[in-house]
């Protein structure tokens, strides 16, 4: 093979423009025995502690780990506020609820990020400034996109799943999602094409293929109207009746699709959820080695409101066999986009 031919592999292997790979190149003296050949030298720069290393070859490692830092604090945050009386308010219905620890939390975690990374080149989406007004839509800059209580209504009842979800795109593709659980004290994280885990250790979704044999979670959301209940419930029913094994519901996106990505269960599934309830979980599922789709069978869109993961194409596509679709405003629509 030519050697620019092997050169121009060895750059897409590990993403890297040239650019970048010959600033790294120069620094191959640091790292003592790494001078045979082009993979030995990356890998071995890569590899080690070397920060100028880590930030030429893999811009998106600090940022990586700076999330899962700051989600870990937040959760302490939850944790202490749900010691406290909690005062309720609501957003776009009766049941959609909001405390001032949502509000405080997205504070703090948009507050940190921007002070490791607000130089302006990043745009940030918060479930609590897009409910006061602030745009929703995803550029090709890189973008936090984050719910700092995933499960406010179980938090407010004590119910105990509430996970803090922080995720991160760059040209509109997510790069690494992490999802605190923070009443469980479990830590999910994925980076694109590096796998899944939970607390370090590594996750995959089930291996189940027969549906009788699967266990499948829905929600039914903060909408009430009529419509959007009775198709809600007759897609469950026609699911509970093909039949499987069983329906659950953990009241959070985040945590659902972390249960899907660990496999306990092998798919959930919602119409009406938002981008930030579950770009974390869609990483962390993809990396666990499950798939994405929207419930039409379709490719994902994360500002489409609808979403299917599932542990493998045999159980997603009978699942969508079932499902009543309906209407809901995109989460990138204009503002004051009236409701369907
Ligand atoms: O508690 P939140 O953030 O409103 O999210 C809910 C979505 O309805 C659970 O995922
Ligand atoms: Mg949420």
């Amino acid at each position: 093979m030519p050697e620019r031919e092997k050169k121009k592999r060895k750059n897409k292997l590990l993403n890297l423009s040239n650019k970048e790979l010959k600033a790294l190149q120069k620094t191959v003296h640091c790292y003592p025995g790494a001078t045979d050949s082009w993979s030995v030298f990356l890998h071995k720069a890569l590899l080690s502690k070397d920060p100028r290393a880590h930030t030429m070859a893999d811009p998106w490692q600090t940022a990586y780990d700076f999330a899962v830092q700051v989600a870990r604090a937040a959760g302490a945050v939850i944790r202490k506020a749900g010691e406290e009386e909690i005062k309720i308010q609501t957003k776009s219905s009766a049941v959609d609820l909001v405390t001032k620890t949502d509000e405080r939390v997205e504070k703090i975690i948009i507050g940190s990020l921007k002070e490791q990374f607000g130089d302006g080149t990043h745009c940030f989406i918060g479930e609590e400034s897009v409910s006061k007004g602030e745009a929703c839509i995803l550029t090709d800059k890189p973008t936090w996109i984050i719910d700092p209580v995933d499960g406010t209504t179980n938090f407010v009842h004590g119910f105990p799943f509430v996970a803090v979800s922080i995720a991160f795109a760059v040209n509109k593709q997510l790069e690494f999602g992490v999802v605190y659980s923070c009443l469980e004290d479990k830590m999910y994280k994925a980076r694109r094409g590096q796998g899944a885990f939970c607390d370090d250790e590594q996750i995959q979704v089930s291996d189940v293929k027969d549906i009788n044999k699967s266990i499948i979670i829905s929600e039914h959301g903060t909408d009430r109207s009529i419509e959007k209940v009775t198709k809600i419930f007759s897609t469950m029913q026609k699911i509970l009746r093909i039949p499987v094994h069983g329906l659950r519901g953990s009241g959070t996106a985040a945590t659902n699709m972390c249960l899907v990505a660990s496999g306990a269960v092998e798919a959930f599934f919602e119409i009406g959820i938002h981008c930030w309830d579950i770009a974390a979980g869609a990483v962390i599922v993809q990396e666990a080695g499950g798939l994405i789709l929207d419930v039409d069978g379709g490719p994902f869109d994360l500002m489409s409101r609808r979403m299917m993961s599932a542990n493998n194409d045999v159980i997603a596509r009978r699942i969508i066999k079932e499902i009543e679709l309906f209407p809901v405003v995109r989460d990138d629509a204009p503002v004051g986009t009236s409701q369907v």
